[in-house]
């Protein structure tokens, strides 16, 4: 099967800043998809090219097949930018029925289309409510709602948490995930810990240049690794660690976490770990089996 997504090669240039560096990536239906990287990687240019916003300066990008912003997308990939707003004038209903109606749809049928995407992200019950009268989260859904209208194939969405109190940001990720197996997703965000949760396939970039890294693969060698947070700061840890039978390196990833790789055998290490915390008196907040993404991105040697 074809990729939904594929770009080979693709550079874009403002003036003298090379936004994007030759990036190229395959995107395939399922799980979703996470961009992360600092501010000015480029996420923002990326997305602009999947849209057919702006155009590359060099290189091949291809959506479901077609040129970004080709006729033959209409429908079929939707975009929400971290700004995105409601207006505070009309309520849900109203607004989503209009959106649909600019997408060609008649009136009953963009009124019975904003009534099913609504249900889907679980706000059949304020449909006539104005923004105002929503919560912070309620109005986050609507707008994911709104990106639903017309059943896209691809939906991206651009930081969709920001924002939000863990709560609600929970509940947009679960409402992700519900939706997953028939739409994919592609999210961006700065907030690691809470992509990885989701997303099989992640996308960094950092001044342009794009690597992907995989969850998948991350829970095949999580046997290699254990990520160790302390509640407080002790001295000599790595050092203490790096004694353990089967230990062969441990690095401070950072106040107080530790990340110990060590030797695949019969031998339970984490138990040893947790003993050695015990007998130094270190009391422990967590023992995470593997490595965190934030971990494998930024500490690959
Ligand atoms: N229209 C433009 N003209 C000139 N430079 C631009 C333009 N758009 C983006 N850039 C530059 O390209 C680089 C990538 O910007 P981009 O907005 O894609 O980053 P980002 O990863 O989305 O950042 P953030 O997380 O802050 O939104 C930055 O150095 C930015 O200044």
């Amino acid at each position: 099967m074809s990729a939904l997504i594929s770009a080979s090669g693709l550079s874009k240039k403002f003036g003298d800043k090379l936004a994007l560096s030759n990036v190229s990536f395959a995107i395939d239906k399922g799980a979703p998809v996470a961009l992360v990287g600092p501010n000015g990687a480029g996420k923002t240019t990326l997305f602009s090219l999947m849209c057919g916003y702006i155009f590359p300066s060099a290189g091949e990008l291809q959506i479901l097949g077609n040129k970004p912003g080709s006729r033959q997308l209409f429908g079929q990939l939707s975009a929400l930018p971290q700004d995105a707003q409601l207006d505070p004038r009309f309520n849900i209903i109203h607004q989503l029925t209009f959106y649909g109606q600019l997408q060609g749809l008649s009136k009953s049928r963009a009124t019975k289309e904003s009534e099913r995407v609504l249900e889907l992200v679980g706000l059949s019950d304020v449909l006539r409510q104005k923004p105002m009268n929503l919560s912070h989260g309620m109005r986050k859904r609507a707008t994911i709602a709104q990106a639903l209208l017309g059943d896209p194939k691809i939906v991206m969405l651009d930081e969709a948490t920001a924002g939000l109190d863990p709560i609600h940001a929970r509940e947009v990720r679960e409402l992700v995930s519900a939706l997953s197996s028939e739409t994919t997703f592609i999210l961006s965000s700065h907030d690691l810990s809470e992509l990885e949760r989701l997303c099989g396939q992640v996308l960094h970039l950092d001044q342009g240049i794009l690597t992907e890294h995989s969850a998948q693969s991350r829970l095949s060698d999580s046997s290699h690794f254990f990520t160790l947070q302390l509640s407080q700061s002790y001295p000599g840890v790595e050092q203490v660690l790096q004694q353990l039978q089967h230990v062969h390196r441990v690095y401070k990833s950072q106040s107080k976490e530790y990340v110990v790789e060590y030797q695949k055998s019969d031998s339970a290490v984490d138990i040893a770990l947790l003993e050695c915390c015990h007998q130094q008196g270190w009391q422990y907040r967590k023992l995470i089996n593997g490595h965190t993404l934030e971990n494998q991105i930024f500490h690959k040697n």
